[in-house]
């Protein structure tokens, strides 16, 4: 079985034609490629939550904010294709540029407050690149239901909130984390690890977990992130970025534990920027 491969609007258009006339609904599960478990995850959950599912694959330029990070971004589509086949994907939508962003393109889609913190405070623009793209690829795939990680916890947020904001009609779920079996979330970005980088970079996670261990046991918010931060470093981090308790809804930040919360962090290893969170 392969799964088929669609790289215009008109292309994806005549499929969706076909399936609306025969009543199906359609759910979208948006990725950049490098497919790894934690994505095919999403894509069995959107099949188990709707009639047909697209998978779209495009590596959006207006979400980096590194043109050397764009440059480097793993670039599978034939494998990627290769571990759709087999879940019976209905639809591979990899479109070309233009496709997405056609000439005279002028229009930024952004969400305002849930930006402000986390990653959207050190990558600026990206949650607009984010909220642009997945919004043309809401429109374009007519999606009722869109399948996100909770390993990119803030964008969850974000998609969910332009979902209702700019009333798009589409459910937004969310998928846990898939890890390793020694605890890193899996990421697209890990095959850039270098092996004494991929070895020591379990310990963020492990880190995360047993800070939000001794949170829920009472510790104080800012001595037990600093802890945590510290035991990345020692553990061949070159920095942390950020490690904060937020609460879930708004990611405001928190001064003690509250439920529900989650512990966030950014660290960087070998040259990789990672980032994972856990529940408090
Ligand atoms: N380990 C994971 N578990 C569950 N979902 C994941 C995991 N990794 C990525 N996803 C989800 O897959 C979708 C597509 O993500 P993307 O293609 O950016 O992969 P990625 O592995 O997160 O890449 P990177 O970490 O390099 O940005 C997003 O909704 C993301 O949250
Ligand atoms: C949602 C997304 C596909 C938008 O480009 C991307 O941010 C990702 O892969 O998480
Ligand atoms: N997984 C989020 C996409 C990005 O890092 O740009």
């Amino acid at each position: 079985m392969s799964v088929p491969i669609l790289r215009t609007r008109a292309a994806l258009a005549e499929r969706l034609d076909a399936w609306e006339a025969a009543g199906e609904r359609v759910g979208v599960v948006p990725t950049m490629g490098a497919l790894h478990e934690g994505h095919l995850s999403l894509v069995r959950a959107a099949q188990a939550g709707s009639d047909r599912v697209v998978t779209t694959l495009f590596v959006n330029p207006r979400q980096f904010n590194s043109r050397a990070d764009y440059d480097a971004y793993p670039r599978t589509e034939m494998s990627d294709a290769e571990k759709l086949a087999p879940l019976g994907v209905d639809a591979l939508y990899v479109p070309e540029p233009e496709e997405v962003y056609p000439e005279g393109f002028a229009t930024t889609v952004s969400v305002t407050g849930l930006t402000d913190v986390l990653c959207g405070a050190h990558r600026p623009g990206h949650f607009d690149g984010v909220a642009t793209v997945v919004t043309k690829l809401f429109r374009q795939t007519r999606a009722r239901r869109a399948w996100f990680g909770e390993k990119d916890f803030q964008q969850l947020q974000v998609v969910r909130r332009l979902s209702a904001d700019l009333d798009l009609g589409v459910e937004v779920v969310g998928c846990p984390t898939v890890r390793e079996a020694d605890g890193l979330a899996m990421s697209s970005r890990n095959v850039r690890l270098h092996p004494a980088a991929r070895a020591a970079a379990p310990a963020l996670y492990a880190a995360l977990e047993d800070a939000a261990r001794a949170l829920r046991g009472g510790a104080a918010a800012a001595e037990t992130c600093a802890a945590a931060a510290e035991r990345i470093r020692a553990a061949g981090y070159a920095e942390v970025e950020y490690l904060e308790l937020r609460a879930v809804s708004d990611l405001r930040a928190l001064a003690r534990a509250e439920a529900p919360a989650r512990l966030f962090a950014a660290a960087w290893i070998g040259g990789v920027r990672l980032i994972d969170n856990v529940g408090v």
